[in-house]
């Protein structure tokens, strides 16, 4: 039996992918960027919740999901998820670097950059799970949304804190 993946082909062994597989991926690097913001945002005046930013991210998905053909409602209740995933991250790293100042960061990437990557991912996101529609309305949506969970929680080497937070932004994919 091959030792599974080398650095040349990390997935040439691994096995099929869940259809759900890029959503939870998408998910998982919208979390990613909340390290950024928490670096952004910590020991200045900006607050870890911006409800007037959250409204426009809300705004763009659902006008994106009604050109995509999907549900807008759908994808605002997802996107809530997200965005509540996100904070989870910035608070435990807010905390974490509250307790250990070692730990914090010592640049500070610009708020406005990072949100361009946040809208690049948001964008993404909001594609993969327009054409997983049938795939998240199906039976077979929970476990197959485990499966790719645990499949990105093992590639991304998650911590126990992005690992909270990925289950928390997974919480509607498969509906309410
Ligand atoms: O853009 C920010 O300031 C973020 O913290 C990111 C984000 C999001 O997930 O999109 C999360 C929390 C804020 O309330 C607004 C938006």
């Amino acid at each position: 039996v091959p030792v599974s993946g080398t650095a040349a082909a990390p997935h040439a062994t691994a096995p099929s992918l869940s259809a759900l597989h890029p959503v939870v991926e998408l998910a998982a690097e919208r979390l990613a960027t909340a390290d950024l913001v928490a670096a952004a945002k910590w020991g200045t005046d900006s607050p870890i919740d911006d409800p007037a930013r959250e409204q426009q991210v809300l705004d763009n998905v659902a006008a994106q999901a009604q050109q995509l053909g999907a549900d807008p409602d759908e994808i605002r209740v997802i996107f809530r998820d997200q965005i509540e995933a996100n904070k989870i991250v910035q608070r435990g790293l807010f905390q974490r670097w509250t307790d250990h100042p070692d730990d914090a960061p010592t640049t500070k990437p610009d708020l406005s950059v990072v949100r361009q990557e946040i809208n690049r991912v948001t964008s993404a996101l909001v594609e993969a799970l327009a054409t997983t529609t049938d795939d998240r309305g199906a039976v077979t949506c929970r476990p197959e949304l485990l499966l790719a969970a645990l499949q990105v929680h093992h590639e991304d080497h998650l911590d126990a804190l992005h690992t909270r937070a990925l289950a928390r932004a997974l919480r509607s994919v498969c509906g309410s």
